[in-house]
């Protein structure tokens, strides 16, 4: 079987991939549309930004699993995935404390202006005065939208700095929230008027789309402080932009709507004056009243150690797959079955038995939902267990039992299985 690699992946994992019983193939500069071209043949597919889209999976015959090395997994077709039986894995939470770390990064950076203070030493500068009007951290309030790995691992830090930690998420009950020691939001809005900082830590889904506009901004006080080192699009930048020059609100972000993907050029106005009519020079700072926007290239889960995590975690579900037929963190196999029955079958070990009942089942209409089958010490019988969705007739169940090497024959009523 043959593995494709069309990203950059830490080289101990591939390394590590290469030890295994399988034919490694190491493209990092892959493109979404290189990757139509090469996917022919592959086995298994391990990406991290190259979005694997429909017209690609059409081409992958012989495609069995995708890892995405990295946390969300949107830059994948996952329903052209499934249609074709293609197992999607990511590597959950291994990034988090990387992004964790950013998120803190750009809160200092943005309540110190480093950015600036710096820029101004470079040019020869010496501006004491201006650089020492920051509000500081210590006793405000950091609001945490999306409560998961990453949104953890930042009101973990928080806390160190001597932040009151609120938090807004799906699942966050009062009861979980308490428990996390955070303040509770019941919405977005209510975590933005809880607090001084407001962090975006959720996925982008239709229903996270554009979660962040007018009222939000409004919610948040003057001078508010907000980071997006998640997704872009669950911003309205507009909206944004506009609070940036009316409300004063200093901005940290690690993606953008418009990321380059092949480039290294960045042409964008964000990181300028705000303000209608204001011209941008290269020296120009915003005034110690002004809002702004800094901004890092999406690099927030690009640390050495954060890589090598997920890097590990992509070895583990590939030889997992590999070596026990299992994937960890597979996405797309569903979780809930709409099976209703159980029907177990103890059979002798021979060949033919088991496609004896299946035929059965097939001439009585019953579809196979899932299937298990163990073989016992010695090889001389095996328990089978269908999940069914209709209980079988009492003719059908006789037919199985009349197959001589058919041991044992019961249906259970799911979910009781004693
Ligand atoms: N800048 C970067 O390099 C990175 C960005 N990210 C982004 O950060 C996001 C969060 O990452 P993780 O914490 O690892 O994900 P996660 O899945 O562990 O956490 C997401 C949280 O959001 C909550 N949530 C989902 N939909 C919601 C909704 N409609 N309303 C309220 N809460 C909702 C979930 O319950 C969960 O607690 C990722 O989806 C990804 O977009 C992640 C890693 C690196
Ligand atoms: O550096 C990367 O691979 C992107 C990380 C990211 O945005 C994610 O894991 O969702």
């Amino acid at each position: 079987m043959r593995l494709l690699i069309a990203d950059k992946l830490h080289p101990r994992a591939v390394e590590e991939l290469s030890a295994l019983p399988i034919e490694v193939i190491y493209e990092p500069d892959l493109t979404k549309e290189s990757l139509e071209e090469r996917i022919a043949g592959v086995g298994v597919l391990v990406v991290r930004s190259t979005p694997v889209t429909a017209a690609a999976l059409e081409k992958a015959k012989t495609l069995h699993l995708i890892v995405r090395a990295g946390a969300e997994y949107q830059t994948i077709d996952v329903r052209a995935a499934s249609r074709r039986g293609i197992y999607v894995a990511n590597c959950p939470g291994k990034n988090a404390a990387a992004v964790a770390e950013l998120v803190m990064g750009l809160l200092i950076a943005v309540d110190r202006r480093v950015v600036d203070a710096v820029t101004s030493l470079r040019n020869g500068q010496w501006r004491r005065g201006e650089y020492s009007k920051a509000e500081g951290l210590l006793g405000k309030t950091i609001g945490i939208a999306g409560m998961g790995a990453v949104g953890r691992e930042v009101a973990h830090r928080a806390k160190a700095f001597g932040l009151t930690v609120a938090g807004f998420s799906r699942s966050l009950t009062p009861m979980k929230a308490a428990e996390l020691g955070v303040v509770h939001a019941h919405s977005l809005e209510d975590l933005a008027s809880k607090s001084h900082i407001l962090t975006l830590h959720l996925p982008i889904t239709e229903r996270t789309r554009h979660i962040v506009g007018k009222r939000v901004f409004a919610a948040l006080p003057p001078r508010a402080i907000f980071i997006n080192a998640a997704r872009a699009d669950l911003v309205d930048q507009a909206a944004m932009r506009e609070a940036v020059v009316t409300r004063g609100l200093r901005v940290g972000l690690d993606v953008y709507p418009d990321e380059p993907r092949d480039k290294l050029e960045y042409a964008s106005d964000l990181f300028g004056p705000q303000t209608p009519g204001a011209e941008a020079s290269g020296t120009w700072s915003p005034s110690d009243s002004e809002g702004f926007i800094y901004g890092t290239p999406h690099i927030a889960a690009a640390t050495d150690q954060s890589q090598l995590a997920v890097a590990t975690e992509t070895v583990r579900v590939i030889r997992s797959f590999l070596l026990e037929g299992h994937v960890p963190n597979v996405v797309n196999v569903t979780t809930t079955s709409i099976a209703n029955f159980q029907v177990v079958i103890r059979m002798q070990d021979k060949i033919g038995t088991f496609a004896n009942v299946l035929s059965v089942l097939k001439r009585h209409g019953i579809n196979v939902e899932e299937v298990t089958n163990s073989v016992f010490e010695g090889g001389g019988a095996s328990c089978a267990k269908l999940r069914v969705v209709s209980r079988p007739s009492e003719m059908c169940l006789q037919e199985i039992r009349a197959f001589d090497e058919v041991l044992h024959v019961d249906v259970v009523t799911l979910p009781n299985l004693a």
